[in-house]
């Protein structure tokens, strides 16, 4: 058994993929916010790639913690020389493993944030990317608009505060950037969220305006934020994995990334100040992300929506078995032909037959072990991105809507059983359960929070709809509702 660092690679396994490339010399040119699992199966591997290529010296990776929550990330990081491994799992059960140098160093903002602000205003510093989840940028998904009365963002504005969130970290870089004669970076968000680039700069400029009108503007303006789409399902580690990273690959890593064999990344163009030549390593940078965006939050975030749901309520645990279970099969295979796809324009180059196929297939592998409780987690950040815009798109089209109100209403019986406290995690969680709770006689309450459901509750094939739904999964159960979902005859 090998333990992970710099100091072991040479003495790892053969079948364990190690950098062959001088990682001594490659310097930061793009600083990670958020290092989970995704970043670690994503934008590093590609990052990885390039430096393999023997291209990009300048393109490493600064990673930084934002919460305080990261503190265990960063110890594990720091043990091992900011290497970890990559495992991928193949359907027919055999599992790759790579060791991913491309991150070459990693700072935990709660600590130090003055060092997380000056990795960010260094001059090698050209690109900033960020995973912080749908929710990471505080803005009302309703209207978009940045919350600026949230308390984190509050402590930032506050005189002589050190900078906590990544609004304020980012904002004092570019602050100190501009006062030494330095191009903006440019801030890819590489988060599952509709229209992330114009979000991203929306939630930034908001922020640097409340600290100063002029400086909200110059950052709307100068600053790019390229849009991307994102894609490669990456479960939560378990213990299991570190367990069969051992026994298979004879390597003691203590938070190796887990994923399946898929990757996709579309990037737009849009970076003033350079960038790695990342179409040299897969990636496809072109003009314009959104169809490709649309195709993947609307077929496979939204499609992950209508299993998590409807697949817990049915007994199921993880994401394969559910996609096993024939109805609810049927049940996701009818969204994505019936309900997502129609509302989609078409994308250049994807067979969209193809793309839902080898959806099912990707959702239906064994191996990956992806849990429905993690696809649901955080529902009312996720929905709002990946569902209404299907539901809102179907009802001015006349399209189908049963599925995607069942999934609404599936969500509000699980919120609605949340009375001891185990149910969905989720940072709304007591408002939304006590309005799940008032739906036993008002099974519209849940629905007229704006903030989340806009104006949906005055949608009459949309309520219908989810009223059916509601009544059947109390009164007949989750298997049967799903079977009336796939006949056709609810809503
Ligand atoms: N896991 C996947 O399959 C996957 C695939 C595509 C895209 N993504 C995107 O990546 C995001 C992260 O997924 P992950 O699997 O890495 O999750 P993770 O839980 O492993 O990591 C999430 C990271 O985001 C940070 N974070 C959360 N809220 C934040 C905030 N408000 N400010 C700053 N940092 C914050 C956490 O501290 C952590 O470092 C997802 O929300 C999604 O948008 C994930
Ligand atoms: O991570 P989220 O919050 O965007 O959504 C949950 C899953 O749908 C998501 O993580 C997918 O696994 C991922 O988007 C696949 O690329």
């Amino acid at each position: 058994m090998t333990r992970l660092t710099a100091a072991t690679l040479g003495a790892l396994p053969a079948s364990v993929w190690t950098p062959r490339y001088d990682r001594a010399a490659v310097r930061p040119g793009v600083v990670h916010l958020g290092v989970g699992g995704f970043h670690r199966a994503h934008q590093a591997l590609y990052l990885d790639r390039l430096l393999e290529a023997g291209a990009g010296g300048e393109w490493g990776v600064c990673g930084v913690g934002v919460l305080p929550g990261d503190r265990r990330m960063a110890e594990v990081l720091a043990a091992q020389d900011c290497l970890y491994t990559l495992v991928e799992k193949h359907p027919d059960g055999h599992l790759t493993a790579r060791v991913v140098g491309s991150l070459v160093g990693h700072r935990l903002a709660p600590d130090d944030p003055e060092a997380v602000v000056e990795a960010l205003a260094a001059p090698g510093t050209r690109i900033v990317t960020m995973t912080v989840t749908e929710g990471g940028y505080n803005a009302s998904a309703a209207t978009g608009e940045f919350d600026a009365s949230a308390p984190a963002v509050v402590a930032d504005l506050q005189p002589g505060a050190p900078p906590a969130t990544v609004f304020g970290l980012v904002t004092e870089a570019l602050v100190r950037r501009r006062a030494r004669g330095l191009a903006p970076f440019a801030v890819a968000s590489c988060d599952n969220v509709p229209g992330n680039g114009a979000l991203a700069r929306r939630s930034f400029a908001a922020f640097a305006g409340l600290r100063d009108d002029a400086l909200g503007e110059w950052v709307a303006r100068e600053v790019p934020f390229p849009s991307s789409m994102v894609d490669r399902i990456t479960p939560v580690t378990t213990d299991a994995d570190r367990a069969d990273l051992a026994r298979h690959f004879g390597v003691e890593d203590g938070w190796p990334v887990v994923c399946e064999p898929w990757t996709q990344w579309v990037l737009e163009d849009a970076f003033p100040a350079g960038r790695p030549a990342l179409e040299d390593v897969g990636v496809q940078v072109v003009g314009d992300v959104v169809p490709y965006e649309l195709m993947k939050l609307r077929l496979l975030n939204a499609g992950h929506q209508v299993l998590g749901h409807l697949g817990l309520l049915a007994g199921h645990t993880y994401v394969h078995e559910a996609t096993r279970d024939p109805l609810l099969r049927e049940l996701l295979v009818g969204y994505l032909e019936e309900e997502g796809t129609p509302t989609l324009p078409p994308v250049p180059g994807t067979d969209l037959r193809a793309y839902r196929a080898a959806l099912v297939t990707r959702f239906g592998n064994p191996h990956v072990r992806d849990t429905l409780a993690r696809l649901v987690e955080y529902a009312s950040d996720r929905l709002p991105q990946f569902l209404f815009p299907v539901l809102r798109a179907n009802l001015a089209a006349g399209g189908q809507v049963r599925r995607s109100a069942a999934v609404v209403a599936a969500w509000v019986q699980a919120l609605e059983r949340d009375a001891d406290g185990v149910g969905p995690v989720d940072a709304r969680r007591d408002r939304l359960v006590a309005a799940a709770r008032r739906s036993r006689e008002d099974p519209l309450a849940p629905l007229a929070d704006r903030e989340l459901f806009g104006d949906l509750v005055e949608q009459p094939r949309f309520t219908g709809a989810y009223r059916a739904a509601l009544d059947s999964l109390r009164t007949e159960g989750p298997r049967a509702t799903v079977e009336a979902l796939v006949r056709g005859p609810l809503g």
